[in-house]
C-alpha cells in the first residue's frame, strides 16, 4: 500500500512538473510578438528613416566602410534569405536583423531541441519543441521591429528552391549537409544570386562568398563530386563549441552587409576562403580562391544542369551525396539493447568503443573503454585491455558505441583481424539504451 501511495505521489509530482513546462511554453506563445511600440520614436525624419532608426543605426552609419546613410538605405531595401536557423543561422540572423536588413526570409523544417541551445542563441529554453523559424522570428521581432520576417517552416527542396531563392538578394547557406549545399549552389547560380556560405565543426570553421557577379568558383567547381558520406562529420557526431561556430555566423552577417551596402565591387572583390581555428590559439587564415572549373556542370559555358532538370527532380541531391551504410555487420552478429540487457552472461566483456571524452560523460556499469581509434592503431596489444583470464576463442564480447555504427566497424575488426570469435554488436548504442532501458543514462 505504502509503495502504491509513493508511486502515485511520484506520478503527481511528475505531472505537475510537465504542466508547468507546458504553461511556460504557452506563455511564450502568447507573449507579444513584437517590441512594445510605445518605446519606438515614430517621428519620420525624412523619406527613409524615423527618429528611432537614426538612433538605432547611427553608430554603424558613421563607419566610413559601411557607406554612411546610403549604406543604411541599401540595407533597408535589401532582402536576405537565411537557410537554416541553427548554429550558423542564429548568430547571422541576430546581426542582420539588428543592422536593419529590410526583409529576412528564414527557412528551416526543424524544431528547437535542448541540444541546440548551447550554440543556437536565438532559441531559448521556452522554445524547445517550437519550429526554429518561428522561434527566430519571435526573437527578431523583439530585437528590431523594423525588420520584416517571412518564415518557411519546411525544407528547401528541388520543387520550392527557385521560388524562394528568387525572392531574395543575398542567400546565406547556414545548413549542415552537402546535399543541401549543392541544391543552394545550383539554384543560386541559375538565379544569379550571391551566396554567403560557411561551415563549422568542433573548434573550427570556414567561410566564403560564392557566385558574386559570377566571379570565382562555385561550390561545384570546388567539389565536382561530393565527399564520401563516411568522411562527412556532422556536429551531432563530432561536436561543436558554440562560440567557434557563432563567430562564423557573425562573420557571415558582416560579409552579407558588405555585399548589400555595395562595399564589394567587381573591381575590388577577390574570391577568398577564410579558415578559422579557435584552438590552441585563435587564427584566421584567408586564402585566395582558385579559378572556376572550365567544365563546371552549373556555372561554366558548357553547363549541363538546367532549371528544368532540377525542378523535374532529375537530380536527387540526397542520392548524389550518398548515405552512410548503417548495416555493416551481418544480423547474426548483432543484438538489441533489450536482448543484451536480459540475456548477457555476467562473465561477458562489455566493450565501449566511444572516445574517452564521451565515455566520461556517461557509461554502462562494468564496461571497459577502448575507443575505436586505438582498436585500429593499437591492434597489436589489444589483449592488454581484456581481463587476464579472457579466452579469445569463446568468451563473449559485446561492443557498444553512441549510435551503433562505430561499434559495428570495431566488431568487424575484432572478428576478422584480431581473432576474437564471440563478438556481438549492440544495436543503436548507448542512446538506444537510454531510450529503452534506462533513461537515467543521458542521451547526448
Ligand atoms: N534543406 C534544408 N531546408 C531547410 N533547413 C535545412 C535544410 N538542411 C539543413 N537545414 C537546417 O539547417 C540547420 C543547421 O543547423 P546546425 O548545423 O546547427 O545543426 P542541427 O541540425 O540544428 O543540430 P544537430 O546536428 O546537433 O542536430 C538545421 O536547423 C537544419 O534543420
Amino acid at each position: 500500500m505504502d509503495l502504491e501511495k509513493k508511486e502515485l505521489l511520484e506520478k503527481i509530482s511528475k505531472l505537475e512538473l510537465e504542466n508547468s513546462g507546458l504553461r511556460k511554453r504557452l506563455e511564450a506563445f502568447e507573449s507579444p510578438l513584437s517590441a512594445d511600440s510605445s518605446k519606438l520614436q515614430h517621428t519620420k525624419i525624412d523619406e527613409d528613416f524615423t527618429l528611432d532608426e537614426y538612433k538605432r543605426y547611427g553608430r554603424q552609419m558613421i563607419v566610413p566602410s559601411f557607406g554612411s546613410r546610403d549604406g543604411q538605405v541599401r540595407l533597408k531595401h535589401s532582402k536576405v534569405l537565411v537557410i537554416g536557423a541553427g548554429g550558423l543561422g542564429c548568430p547571422a540572423l541576430l546581426y542582420l536583423s539588428a543592422a536593419g536588413v529590410g526583409k529576412i526570409g528564414i527557412i528551416d523544417d526543424d524544431v528547437v531541441d535542448t541540444s541546440n541551445l548551447h550554440r543556437q542563441v536565438l532559441h531559448t529554453t521556452d522554445s524547445v519543441g517550437i519550429h526554429k523559424c518561428e522561434s527566430a522570428k519571435r526573437y527578431i521581432s523583439r530585437l528590431n521591429p523594423h525588420v520584416q520576417v517571412e518564415t518557411y517552416p519546411y525544407r528547401l527542396t528541388n520543387s520550392n528552391a527557385f521560388d524562394i531563392i528568387n525572392k531574395y538578394d543575398v542567400i546565406m547557406d547556414c545548413t549542415d549537409t552537402p546535399a543541401t549545399r549543392y541544391l543552394i549552389n545550383d539554384v543560386s547560380v541559375l538565379c544569379s544570386k550571391p551566396i554567403v556560405s560557411a561551415s563549422g565543426l568542433k573548434t573550427e570553421g570556414q567561410l566564403t562568398i560564392l557566385n558574386f557577379k559570377n566571379m570565382g568558383p562555385c561550390y561545384r567547381c570546388f567539389y565536382p563530386k561530393p565527399p564520401k558520406p563516411e568522411t562527412v562529420t556532422t556536429c551531432t557526431d563530432g561536436g561543436v563549441i558554440g562560440p567557434a561556430i557563432g563567430l562564423m555566423g557573425i562573420t557571415m552577417a558582416l560579409e552579407a552587409i558588405k555585399l548589400i551596402t555595395g562595399y564589394y565591387t567587381k573591381e575590388n572583390f577577390k574570391p577568398f576562403l577564410a579558415q578559422y581555428s579557435g584552438y590552441p590559439q585563435q587564427t584566421l587564415r584567408v586564402f585566395k580562391m582558385r579559378n572556376k572549373q572550365h567544365d563546371c556542370a552549373i556555372c561554366s559555358p558548357s553547363a549541363t544542369i538546367t532549371k528544368e532538370i532540377i525542378t523535374n527532380n532529375e537530380i536527387d541531391y540526397a542520392s548524389f551525396c550518398g548515405k552512410v551504410n548503417t548495416n555493416i555487420l551481418d544480423s547474426k552478429y548483432r543484438v538489441s539493447v533489450r536482448d543484451f540487457h536480459e540475456n548477457n552472461n555476467p562473465k561477458s566483456v562489455l566493450l565501449d568503443v566511444r572516445p574517452p571524452e564521451q565515455f566520461q560523460i556517461t557509461k554502462l556499469p562494468n564496461s571497459i573503454n577502448i575507443s575505436w581509434d586505438p582498436i585500429l592503431t593499437k591492434a597489436d596489444n589489444i589483449d592488454e585491455y581484456f581481463p587476464a583470464d579472457f579466452d579469445k576463442s569463446k568468451d563473449e564480447v559485446y561492443v557498444l558505441c553512441r549510435y551503433g555504427n562505430d561499434s559495428q566497424l570495431a566488431a568487424k575488426k575484432l572478428i576478422e583481424e584480431l581473432g576474437i570469435r564471440n563478438v556481438k554488436d549492440i544495436k543503436g548504442g548507448i542512446n538506444k539504451w537510454s531510450e529503452e532501458i534506462d533513461s537515467k543514462i543521458p542521451k547526448y
